[in-house]
C-alpha cells in the first residue's frame, strides 16, 4: 500500500488546511527549494501528489514554477486567487502543468475530494508504468502480434534457421533478439550483421575471418562474425543484399556447419543458429537471379512475417505508451502523457517508417513538449480529428491476408494443411494466395 503523501510547494500560508490534511491521514511534505523538490521527486514514489500554493505576484514567477512542476513525476493541484485566472498566462500555466485548480478562500471539503481523485489518478498511472514491459520487449496485442510471439517462442525452442520478413522498422531485429533470448543459446552472443552495409569486397573476410598473411594488410589472424557467434545466434539483416560470392560460402556453412577462414584450407566446425531478415521480396530476387534459390530454402526453414504498423492500428497506442515509459528516463525528461489529439493523430498517421518512426516521433515529442502532455505538433504530426477506423472491406482484406500468413507460418507452407486449417478448398486457397501475392510462401508440391 502506498502512503498518502502530499508535496506542498510555495509558502506556509495555509497552516489550517495543512493541519486538516494531516488529520485526514496525509503526510505533508513542505518544499522550500528546487533542490529539495528534486530530492523528493527522486526519493518519494510517484504516487505522491503535489499542492502548489500560489502566493503574491505568482503571475511573475510562472516560468520558474512551470519548470519546477514539470521536472517532477507528481500530479499537481494549484490553489490561487480567483482573479489570477483572468491572466491568460496563468490560465495557460494551469492548463499545461496542473490536474486541477482551486481558489481561495479554501473549501476544504472540495479540495480534499480533488486531492483524493488526484491520488487515485497517480496510483493508476503508477500501476500503468509498473506493468510496462522492460525495454526490448515485443509489445502488441493485435491478434497477429499475439500469434507472432507464440511462434517466436516455439521457434526459439528449436535450432531451425529463421527468415523474418517485413517492411523496414517493423521490428525484425527485435524479433530476432527475442528468439535468441528465449532460446537455449541465450548465454551465447547475438551477433548482428547488416549485409546491406558490407561492401562486396569485405563481406567474405567479415563473415568468415582470415589468417595472417591471407591478403595484403592481414597482419594477424582475425575471426569472422560467424565464428565469433559460435554457441549463439547470427542475425543477418538485409540478407537480400548479400553478394552472390558470399552467398555460396554461406550456403556451404549452412549445409555442412563448417567455415574456412580466408587463407586457410582447413574447415572449422561452428555451431551457430542463423536468423536472417529482409524487407524485400526475396523470392522475387531469386527469380531475378540476385539471390540463390538453394540458399533461400536453407534460410527459410521457418518464416515470421511482421505486418506493417498501419495494418495493426490497435498496437499503435500500447507501443507508444511503452516507448514513452522506456525513453523518458533515457532522454532525461519527465514521463509526459499523450494528449487526446495526439492519440488521434498517432492512430491516423500511416507510419511509412513503422515502429522506428513511432520511436523517433515520440522521442521528439518527449523533448519538444513544454507541458504535461505531448501534443501532435511536438511530434511533427498534424492534429487529426478523423475517426481512425478503416473501411470495412479494407479491414476484411487485412484480416484475410493475416489469417493466410499465420496459417502458412504454422503449417510451414503446406497447402493441404493450410487449406484445412482455414476451412477452405485448395482451389479457394490458391485464389486467395494469388490475390494476396502470397504464393511464394506456399509449397506448390504439398
Ligand atoms: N512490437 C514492438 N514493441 C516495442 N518496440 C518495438 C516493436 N517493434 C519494433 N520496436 C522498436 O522499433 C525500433 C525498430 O525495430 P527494428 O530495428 O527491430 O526494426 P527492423 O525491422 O529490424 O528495421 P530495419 O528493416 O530497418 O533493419 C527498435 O527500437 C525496436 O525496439
Amino acid at each position: 500500500m502506498f502512503p498518502k503523501q502530499i508535496v506542498v510547494l510555495g509558502g506556509e500560508n495555509e497552516p489550517d488546511f495543512l493541519e486538516t490534511l494531516r488529520k485526514e491521514g496525509w503526510t505533508v511534505l513542505p518544499v522550500r527549494s528546487a533542490t529539495q523538490l528534486g530530492a523528493l521527486n527522486r526519493d518519494t514514489d510517484s504516487t505522491a501528489c503535489g499542492l502548489l500554493l500560489a502566493g503574491a505576484q505568482f503571475e511573475k514567477q510562472l516560468p520558474r514554477f512551470r519548470s519546477l512542476l514539470l521536472s517532477t513525476d507528481f500530479e499537481w493541484v494549484v490553489l490561487l486567487e480567483q482573479q489570477m485566472l483572468e491572466i491568460s498566462e496563468v490560465r495557460q500555466f494551469v492548463y499545461e502543468c496542473c490536474y486541477d485548480y482551486h481558489h481561495r478562500p479554501i473549501d476544504a471539503k472540495r479540495l480534499l475530494v480533488t486531492l483524493g481523485r488526484l491520488r487515485g489518478k497517480a496510483l493508476l498511472r503508477h500501476r500503468q508504468y509498473d506493468v510496462e514491459a522492460p525495454i526490448g520487449e515485443l509489445i502488441g496485442e493485435h491478434p497477429v502480434m499475439v500469434q507472432l510471439r507464440k511462434n517466436a517462442q516455439r521457434i526459439a525452442r528449436s535450432q531451425a534457421n529463421v527468415l523474418i520478413t517485413g517492411e523496414s522498422g517493423t521490428g525484425k531485429e527485435l524479433v530476432a533478439r527475442t528468439i535468441h533470448r528465449l532460446s537455449d543459446r541465450s548465454h551465447g552472443v547475438f551477433q548482428a550483421v547488416n549485409c546491406g552495409a558490407l561492401p562486396g569486397s569485405l563481406v567474405q573476410s567479415e563473415l568468415f575471418g582470415y589468417e595472417k598473411g591471407a591478403f595484403t594488410g592481414a597482419s594477424e589472424r582475425r575471426l569472422g562474425r560467424i565464428e565469433s557467434a559460435s554457441g549463439g545466434t547470427l542475425f543477418l539483416d538485409e540478407i537480400g543484399d548479400m553478394a552472390l560470392e558470399a552467398q555460396v560460402n554461406l550456403l556451404r556453412f549452412l549445409q555442412e556447419g563448417t567455415i574456412e577462414r580466408l587463407g586457410s584450407p582447413h574447415p572449422i566446425g561452428v555451431n551457430v543458429r542463423v536468423v536472417a531478415a529482409t524487407h524485400v521480396d526475396l523470392m522475387g530476387r531469386v527469380r531475378q537471379g540476385g539471390f540463390r534459390e538453394d540458399l533461400y530454402y536453407r534460410l527459410n526453414v521457418c518464416t515470421i512475417h511482421i505486418p506493417p504498423l498501419r495494418e495493426r492500428p490497435s498496437d499503435i497506442i500500447p507501443i507508444a505508451q511503452h516507448l514513452i515509459a522506456c525513453h523518458a528516463e533515457n532522454l532525461g525528461v519527465p514521463k509526459r502523457r499523450l494528449s487526446s489529439e495526439s492519440v488521434q493523430a498517432l492512430v491516423n498517421h500511416a507510419w511509412p517508417g513503422n515502429v522506428r518512426e513511432l520511436t523517433n516521433r515520440l522521442s521528439q515529442g518527449l523533448v519538444m513538449s513544454s507541458g504535461r502532455f505531448i501534443k501532435p505538433k511536438d511530434m511533427g504530426l498534424e492534429a487529426g480529428v478523423e475517426p481512425s477506423i478503416y473501411p470495412l472491406d479494407k479491414e476484411r482484406e487485412n484480416a484475410e491476408r493475416e489469417a493466410l500468413r499465420i496459417a502458412l507460418a504454422i503449417n510451414q507452407g503446406n497447402r493441404s494443411k493450410v487449406a484445412r486449417s482455414l476451412g477452405v478448398s485448395r482451389a479457394t486457397l490458391y485464389r486467395l494466395l494469388n490475390k494476396h501475392q502470397l504464393l511464394d510462401l506456399a509449397d506448390a508440391t504439398s
